[in-house]
């Protein structure tokens, strides 16, 4: 029998007696799907997909389900400074092997540091949280004692992790020799803040921002800061107007300028964002992409915004092109993605910097791969989101001393006017989090795009 509520998807939480408190579930479901991203390196998205998700996650309402989404994200976001905050209160360190307690006492400092969750709720649940794992059950008077006191103290405690950077060490020591250490901590302050949506439009921006109370960005792009309600249900998405995607993830192929007339190929094309933009500046665009299931959303998205695409399933590695060599080609290359820690703060507990040099290799093959597809004289853009050299200019770097068949130049469209800034002396865009636009704007995801030519 289906009990009152129940949905179809949604397992009845096993692990879970019923005389627990109202929001110990969702907790719960916090506190070990952190864990999963911290100790296991298990990346966020997938734990929380309301069908597919992790199974603690899918039993609860929408709304738990929103909660324990802003629980994780605030926890992540900030748990280098938790964790300076938390140990400030020990008299000594957690034992090693305490994870599990560790993670309960990050989810409930997250709840009263930052989140506007009642002390008294957070720190009850914590307690609980504490006696019902036989592991931690010896650690239930403390975590009452440390989180008391966290609370009391919250403005001193504050204060005192306020200039705590709030990435891993290893991605932190990146950042301040790539950058220095003042535009690192920046990039780390400017990551805390959750990114407000940002469309692309087909045509008209200033319009749409005014119709949807958005802004119109000097990057050409609308930012809606407060959506007045879900995004399928706001003006202009069912016919296909506007599509979400960050403003600085729109940069890229508008450096490509006016591509009328010009056979484009799109080469790891999905979900179809870049794709779009190819087409609504005159492109005859072909989108190539791997991933079978991920072809399929390109092409649900590119029906919804009514623009015609060749979409195929295929690897750029081994296609060969029928009709010839193309004018112009995108490659928007498989990354760390460290660029987008505003929206995925997972990123940084889940990629080590072996990652980012596989990474990079995988790029300069691709990127040496991409110069192929087009004639002599025909433009290639490699872009991606990451914040690493090693994924960016060192790719572009190499792929030029190697000898290959083309020359860095000058973006087709010339640098956008106002953003002149964000490319570096060899004419390539680079955007980190920390980067202001246009008229002092700030909030775009780090992103690298250099442009070469076909020799
Ligand atoms: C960063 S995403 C592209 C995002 C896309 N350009 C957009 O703006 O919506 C990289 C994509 O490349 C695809 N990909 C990775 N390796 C590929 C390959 N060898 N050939 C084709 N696609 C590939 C991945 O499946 C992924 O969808």
């Amino acid at each position: 029998m289906k009990r009152a509520g129940s949905q179809p998807n949604r397992p009845a939480h096993a692990d879970i007696p019923a005389n627990r408190k109202p929001g110990f579930a969702t907790r719960a479901a916090a506190t070990k799907i952190l864990g999963a991203v911290v100790d296991r390196a298990t990346p966020l998205d997938g734990m929380i997909d309301s069908e597919n998700g992790n199974g603690a996650y899918r039993s609860l309402s929408k709304g738990d389900q929103a909660l324990c989404r802003a629980l994780i994200l605030t926890a992540l976001r900030h748990k280098p400074q938790i964790d300076v905050a938390i140990s400030g209160l020990l008299d000594r360190p957690l034992p090693a092997g305490a994870r599990a307690l560790s993670h309960v006492l990050t989810i409930a400092a997250a709840q009263i540091l930052y989140l506007d969750v009642p002390d008294h709720s957070a720190v009850d649940i914590a307690v609980e949280q504490a006696n019902a794992d036989p592991r931690n059950k010896r650690f239930a008077g403390l975590v009452n004692a440390v989180l008391r006191r966290l609370g009391r103290g919250k403005d001193k405690n504050l204060a005192r992790i306020a200039d705590v950077a709030s990435m891993p060490d290893w991605f932190f020591n990146r950042l301040e020799n790539i950058y220095g250490p003042e535009k690192a901590m920046a990039i780390s302050n400017a990551q805390l803040t959750p990114p407000s949506i940002d469309l692309s439009v087909k045509a008209d921006p200033e319009g749409w921002a005014a119709k949807l109370g958005g802004t119109f960005l000097p990057t050409g792009s609308v930012r809606l800061d407060a959506p007045s309600g879900a995004i399928p249900e706001m003006e202009g998405f069912d016919t296909g107007e506007w599509w979400v995607q960050d403003a600085a993830a729109a940069i890229p192929a508008k450096l490509f300028g006016d591509l009328s007339g010009q056979r484009v190929i799109d080469l790891c094309a999905a979900p179809g964002g870049k794709t779009a933009q190819l087409i609504c500046q005159g492109g005859e665009v072909t989108a190539l992409e791997r991933s079978k299931s991920r072809l399929k959303r390109l092409e649900q998205n590119l029906m919804r915004l009514q623009l015609p695409v060749q979409a195929v399933a295929a690897d750029m590695m081994e296609f060969q092109p029928e009709d010839g060599l193309y004018d112009a080609a995108l490659l928007d290359a498989p990354c760390s993605s460290t660029g987008t820690t505003r929206r995925h703060p997972d990123v940084l507990w889940t990629k080590t910097i072996d990652d980012i040099e596989k990474l990079a290799e995988v790029q300069y093959q691709m990127l040496r791969r991409a110069i192929d597809f087009v004639r002599p004289g025909g433009i290639v853009i490699f872009s991606n989101c990451s914040l690493d050299p090693k994924e960016g200019e060192e790719v572009v770097e190499r792929l030029i001393n190697d000898g290959a068949p083309a020359e860095r130049t000058a973006f087709p469209a010339g640098q956008l006017a106002s953003l002149t800034h964000l490319f570096d002396t060899s004419g390539a865009l680079r955007t980190t989090p920390a980067d202001t636009f246009g008229d002092g704007a700030t909030g775009l995801d780090g992103f690298y795009a250099a442009a070469l030519k076909r020799l």
